[in-house]
């Protein structure tokens, strides 16, 4: 049967096992796990404190959420998914999961995640979570990617969400720090994003989204990418200012930000594809380094 363009595969094709692995790809796992660990830093940083059942819920219903908008973004861009090399193995493009499957899974645990989050939890997270899964979905995907160049930028808005999520979970409110915290990732996208794109360029040039470095070329993409860093700098450490941790903290982010500014540097001067790949990874590491230290090293007067 023929879905959109599509092959059904649901009810016909795959083992039990493989259909499961299918719909866990959906959700973009091992994004997952660094916006997890983001909104779970945001509900340690928050004062006061929260069940740990609950915290358990607001943390599944952050992931949950997160992946639930990844299986509708991978349903919207089954298109380009297709073309795309780094993408084409997506269960959709593959044929293992139909379009319609992906939406129906995606949009049911999306509302799932906002609802147990109002439940259980408080209105106010619960409607940070609805807003971030309906930037990414409907701003980022369905509007900017295709049609922008600061895509990502804007876009990235979405990511930056889940600390306060987290936080709101605790607090039920919003506050500079946990502003502070949606900053610190807002900041770090463009220089992670744009390293990956450097590198994949091909892909998108191919499938016809404006990414920076397909429209606006390396040299500017990687000016920018400077321009993100050196800004993240004073952010990064600003939490030990506000007196959120202490000074291991702080050491952290300057040990990063400074390792993250000499990579961006290292982009600027290669020609070569190598140091976009390896600020790409570090930037993974860099986010989950930040926030490990930032939980590890939670100033007790916060508390
Ligand atoms: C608009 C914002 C963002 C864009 C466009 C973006 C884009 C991407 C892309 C294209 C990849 C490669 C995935 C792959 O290889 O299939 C990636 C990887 C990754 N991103 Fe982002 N990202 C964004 C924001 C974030 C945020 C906010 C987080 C978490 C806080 C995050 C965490 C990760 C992680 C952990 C990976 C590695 C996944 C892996 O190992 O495959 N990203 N990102
Ligand atoms: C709690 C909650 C709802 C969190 C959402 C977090 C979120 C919006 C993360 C966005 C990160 C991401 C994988 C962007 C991918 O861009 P893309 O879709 O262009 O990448 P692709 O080409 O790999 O599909």
């Amino acid at each position: 049967m023929e879905s959109g363009g599509f092959v059904r595969t649901s009810g016909m094709a795959g083992s039990k096992g493989a259909e499961v692995r299918d719909f866990i790809s959906l959700l973009k796992p091992r994004v997952m796990s660094l916006v997890v660990f983001s909104g779970f830093a945001g509900m340690i940083m928050a004062p006061g404190s929260i069940h740990p059942v609950l915290a358990a819920v607001a943390v599944l219903c952050i992931a949950v959420g997160a992946g639930a908008s990844g299986a509708i973004n991978m349903w919207y861009d089954r298109d380009i998914d297709a073309v795309m090399s780094r993408t084409r193995g997506r269960p959709i493009p593959r044929g293992r999961v139909a379009p319609d499957d992906a939406l129906a899974f995606g949009s049911i645990l999306a509302s799932g995640s906002v609802f147990l989050m109002v439940l259980a939890v408080n209105y106010v997270a619960a409607a940070i979570l609805a807003i971030t899964i309906l930037f990414y979905v409907f701003v980022y995907t369905m509007w900017l990617k295709r049609s922008t160049p600061q895509n990502i930028v804007i876009g990235g808005a979405a990511g930056a969400f889940p600390p306060m999520i987290g936080w709101a979970a605790v607090t039920g409110g919003v506050s500079v720090e946990s502003l502070l915290l949606f900053a610190l990732i807002f900041f770090w996208t463009p220089p992670h994003f744009w390293a990956l794109a450097l590198y994949r360029r091909g892909d998108y040039e191919k499938a016809g989204v404006p990414m920076l470095p397909v429209v606006a070329g390396a040299r500017a993409t990687k000016l920018q990418m400077l321009i993100y860093t050196v800004l993240l700098l004073p952010l990064a450490v600003a939490p030990y200012f506000l007196g959120m941790t202490g000074q291991l903290y702080l050491m952290a982010a300057a040990v990063l930000g400074g390792l993250f500014l000499m990579s961006a540097i290292a982009v600027w001067f290669d020609e070569t594809d190598k140091s976009a790949k390896r600020m790409f990874a570090f930037s993974i590491f860099y986010l989950f380094a930040l926030f490990g230290a930032m939980i590890l090293d939670r100033a007790p007067g916060a508390l």
